[in-house]
């Protein structure tokens, strides 16, 4: 190193010197840390920023190396250590007229530009050097003549461009006879000064290209070469006189670059290909240079810079490269490649010989200049006598084949890019859209479930006021109905909390603020939906527009085939995400119109008792009866025998939905009140004691007479309006099977929801339904039969009592002897054998709708939705789909009264469908109850926290009360963003 520093001529190495710059804000930020230490002045440490001190396997290869160069420049050093260790020297060289070169070598934004250009303040290598070169121009100017010309250019794009004088357009390189690199048409421009030269080489970087990167804010994109020739000539003129022409290159290379680092696109991204294939050329020269094995041949023409770097790198040339890093760790790769190629550029070797010349190498130059010219206009002639198209026409396409290949490289580098680009922003925007949508689904939800819940509210409170109208019937039979109705409204209203004694009342005032709570909630849940639907359509609308940006961002059709796919694949996901959601609406569809059936068989049982008591009336007092009249009761007979009949071909039917081996039909019965078993070959001469002696009226022989008129009467009769309507309804109803349920799911896509698990929780659960409905027959039994007792005490007519004698003996007339879990099993069981033989009983029916009920009521759709419930199992979250029958008897602590009202209710049992009905159904649902100890408060309705709800699940988790602590109705809770929603779980497709 020193030896270069002093030796004039001869053998040389490249003289290597090193400069880590300071690690940067931007580096810290990105939780780099400093990987590169100066140890001595010309050893560097690079440390692997991936390497586990901790790592045996990885010691004997670690990547930490050590370097050594001829000078090493830390982040302490400054711009005038650097020039005057590398580059000082060179002048006096270049004055004695020796060639020298200076280049930066350096990944981008390594300081490369910052050596060479420096600052105003802190001048670089550059403007140091012309400065000494005057100076030391000065000093011996007293006996020597100088001349300096300049010239400033930049390879751009491997294109070579003046840059003192612009408008020159693109140069050529050409090499003179000696081997030597000239650029044809370089404006030189004189010197006289520092001054001038810094002027200059100020004028000539205003049109350096450099743009803004990610890696660099100021980074250049070209290499620039300042060239200053130096011609040095004794003052004293002689014969043989002597000029020394020393020429100085100082270079500023551009930095190589990764793409993934630049971020470049487009002309950036283009201009990086040309940089990193330069510099390639650059290290494939280098690697030649130092090769030991020495094939000898040196391409210099793979690239512009170094065919202007021939002289520098393998010629006569004193050369220093000044290689410049990060400290930083994320640019260890970088970092390291660059040590690498310049700790072999150590071994690159140049010859350096004085460049003088006197009058006879002149008169001889000349000579050669002509000869050189003379085989030019030769070879041209030859040429133009001798054209070879096709021999231009390959080089013109190999030309052009190598433009096109490297500019198709760039452009699928660039569609990769763009590719993932758009797939990233279009992954994001179709996860935003499907979650928005998961949201929306579970708001719709949230708000049916608020819907049912009202209903059911709403419901308790009209029935309950009903009820008290009736009670207040007894007392005032000539007011009407409809007026006691209002009256009692107003008192109630008037007297506020203290018609809590009012039996009842509580429920309904519970109803009420629940009704108040629902409200609220249901205002609060269409307002988030509004704002989720909102944010649904703004990320529709960036879907949108992304997708429609595909084909002018991603010119390859491969790739826009892969985001067509995405694309799709997304839209499928809407599909089906939009069938889960209208599964959902059908079930609460098919709630609501279960609620709406069950109130027409409210209303339908009334008109039965109206008619009954009417027909009793006619018969008890002899009245007569217009032929008409007769027609139309025996038609509503036949009527009713028409639907017992379908329900039973109904029950028959194989359509039942299957649990654990028995079917949810059959196993409704069991909670049915009044609906007699019989044996299956019983069944038939039981309907035909249905038509004669359980009837619900006696015949009277005219009716006999049309009776026996129409044995053969068809079912698809035509009937009268009313009945008419009431009959497809029934048949409506009886359609809705669950088998059908589960084939239009399917059909939809979405498999069933019950699980094997839920079936099981399902068949439990009916089973303690079953033993408290068979708890509250003989609890109501025993009622009947006392109530009877006292009626007979008082000589009243005995009561209607329907009559509950079964082929299948369990003893409910005992009081104590309630079913147990162990007699619930043989009457399941017996029941399954014989769950078809039906018997009407010699009491009028007056359950005469419960064949068709129980197939509606009981059927897959009308079981409320799976829902999360409390911790079962041991299970939290678990979802159970837990249902509960909607004709459980009522039985209310109220009836008890010995009033009419209670006798005409206790007739009604079974038939209303009133949400406090299925006290039972809910205990059941969180809990299963010891039937012996929780008898009294189930089956009597008392305690507020088993207020039963409708088949609307919604129900188990909306009981407002629990041991007298009052208690807000359970309501979906979500929040924005993180929708949970309790009370309730979507069902999994
Ligand atoms: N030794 C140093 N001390 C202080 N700042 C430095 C030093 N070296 C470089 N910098 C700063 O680092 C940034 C990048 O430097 P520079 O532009 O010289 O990099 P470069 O390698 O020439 O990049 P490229 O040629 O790829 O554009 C600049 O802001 C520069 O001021």
């Amino acid at each position: 190193m020193t030896d270069n520093k002093t030796k004039g001529g001869g053998e040389q190495n490249l003289t290597v010197c090193l400069r880590v710059r300071p690690i940067n804000e931007d580096e810290i930020l990105a939780g780099a840390t400093c990987i590169a230490h100066k140890v001595e002045d010309r050893v560097l440490v690079l440390m692997d920023p991936m390497e586990d001190p901790e790592d045996i396997l990885r010691a004997n290869r670690s990547r930490e190396k050590q370097f050594v160069f001829d000078s090493c420049f830390d982040g302490a050093s400054t711009q005038e250590d650097v020039y005057n260790s590398s580059t000082k020297f060179l002048i006096d060289n270049v004055i004695t007229g020796y060639n020298a070169t200076v280049f930066a070598y350096g990944a981008t934004g390594a300081g490369k530009t910052y050596t060479m250009l420096g600052t105003d303040g802190d001048p670089g290598i550059m403007a140091r050097t012309l400065n000494d070169l005057f100076i030391s121009m000065e000093k011996t100017s007293e006996d020597m003549k100088y001349k300096v010309t300049m010239s400033y250019l930049e390879i751009y794009n491997e294109m070579i461009r003046d840059l003192l004088n612009p408008s020159s357009g693109i140069l050529d390189l050409r090499e003179d006879s000696k081997g030597g690199i000239q650029v044809a048409g370089l404006t030189e421009l004189k010197a006289r000064s520092t001054d001038e030269v810094m002027h200059l080489l100020l004028q000539g970087n205003t049109q350096r290209t450099q743009e803004p990167t990610a890696a660099n804010k100021t980074s250049s994109r070209s290499h620039a070469v300042l060239q200053v020739i130096v011609r040095q000539q004794n003052r004293v003129k002689n014969t043989m006189q002597e000029i020394r022409t020393g020429k100085l290159f100082l270079i500023d290379l551009a930095g190589s670059e990764r793409a993934a680092n630049t971020h470049n696109r487009g002309k950036r991204m283009v201009e990086g290909a040309h940089i990193n294939r330069s510099l390639l050329a650059l290290g494939n020269c280098i690697n030649a240079l130092t090769d030991k094995n020495g094939k000898g041949y040196i391409n210099y023409r793979d690239s512009k810079l170094t065919r202007l770097l021939k002289d520098a790198l393998g010629g006569n040339c004193k050369t220093v490269m000044i290689a410049h890093i990060s400290p930083a760790s994320i640019h260890f790769e970088e970092s390291r490649n660059t040590l690498v190629y310049a700790d072999r550029a150590k071994h690159i070797k140049t010859k350096v010989r004085r460049n003088v010349t006197d009058v006879a190498y002149h008169i001889a130059q000349y000579t050669n200049i002509i000869q050189e010219l003379r085989e030019e206009i030769n070879r041209l002639r030859h040429k133009l006598n001798n054209p070879s198209p096709s021999a231009g026409r390959r080089s013109h396409i190999a030309d052009i084949q190598s433009v096109q290949s490297e500019v198709m490289e760039a452009k699928r580098n660039a569609d990769r890019e763009e590719l993932n680009k758009v797939k990233e922003q279009l992954l994001i925007s179709f996860k935003d859209q499907m979650e928005l949508r998961k949201s929306l689904m579970e708001l719709n939800n949230a708000t049916m479930e608020i819907s049912l819940e009202t209903n059911r509210n709403q419901k308790i409170i009209s029935e309950w006021e009903l009820d008290m109208a009736r009670a207040s019937k007894v007392k005032y039979p000539d007011r009407p109905l409809a007026q006691l109705l209002e009256e009692n409204k107003k008192s109630i209203d008037m007297a506020g909390s203290g018609t809590d004694e009012i039996e009842g009342a509580e429920d309904v005032r519970q109803a009420k603020e629940e009704l108040k709570v629902l409200h609220d909630e249901k205002y609060r849940t269409e307002k988030i939906r509004a704002t989720v639907k909102k944010e649904l359509e703004m990320a529709r609308s960036k879907t949108k527009k992304l997708e429609e940006m595909i084909p002018h961002r991603v010119s390859s059709e491969d790739q826009k085939d892969v985001l067509r796919l995405l694309c799709r694949v997304h839209e499928l996901e809407i599909r089906n995400t939009e069938v889960q959601s209208s599964c959902i609406i059908r079930d609460f569809q098919i709630k609501k119109k279960d609620m709406v059936i069950s109130r027409f068989r409210q209303h339908q049982s009334l008109c039965d008792q109206i008619i009954r008591k009417q027909k009793h009336l006619i018969d008890d007092n002899g009245l007569f009866v217009s032929k008409e009249l007769e027609e139309l009761i025996e038609m509503y007979k036949m009527e009713r025998n028409l639907q017992r009949e379908d329900s039973d071909i109904s029950i028959g039917s194989d359509s039942g939905l299957k649990v654990n081996g028995l079917d949810v039909d059959q196993l409704s019965t069991l909670t049915e009140e009044t609906e007699p078993l019989v044996s299956r070959h019983k069944k038939e001469s039981a309907l035909r004691r249905s038509n004669s002696d359980d009837r619900i009226f006696s015949h009277t022989p005219k009716a006999r007479q049309i009776e026996n008129a129409n044995t053969t009467y068809q079912k698809n009769k035509t009937l009268s309006g009313a009945w008419r309507n009431h009959s497809t309804l029934s048949q409506e109803i009886d359609r809705v099977t669950p088998v059908e349920a589960q084939v239009e799911r399917t059909s939809l896509g979405a498999p069933s929801r019950l699980s094997n698990s839920d079936r099981n929780t399902i068949v439990t659960n009916t089973r303690n339904i079953a033993a408290l409905a068979a708890k509250k027959r003989n609890r109501a039994q025993t009622n009947l039969n006392n109530l009877e007792k006292r009626h007979e005490a008082v000589g009243d007519r005995p009561l209607y009592r329907p009559n509950n004698d079964r082929t299948v003996s369990l003893d409910r007339d005992n009081k104590d002897s309630y079913l147990t879990p162990s007699r619930l099993d043989t009457h399941n069981r017996t029941f399954v054998s014989e769950h078809h033989q039906f018997t009407l009983s010699k009491a009028p029916s007056d359950d005469s709708l419960s064949t068709v009920t129980k197939h509606t009521v009981i059927s897959e759709r009308s079981l409320p939705p799976l829902r999360r419930v409390g911790d079962v199992n041991g299970d939290r979250h678990r979802n159970l789909r837990q249902w509960v029958p909607v004709n459980e008897p009522k039985l209310n602590k109220k009836k008890k009264k010995d009033t009419y009202t209670n006798q005409f209710l206790k007739k009604n049992q079974g038939r209303n469908v009133k949400g406090r009905q299925n006290n039972e159904g809910q205990k059941h649902r969180t809990s299963r109850p010891d039937p012996d100890k929780d008898y009294d408060s189930l089956s009597l309705g008392k305690k507020r926290n088993q207020r039963g709800g409708h088949q609307s699940d919604s129900s188990s988790v909306g009981t407002p009360m629990n041991n007298g602590k009052k208690r807000q109705p359970t309501i979906p809770a979500y929040k924005k963003g993180d929708i949970t929603i309790t009370g309730f779980s979507l069902p999994r497709y």
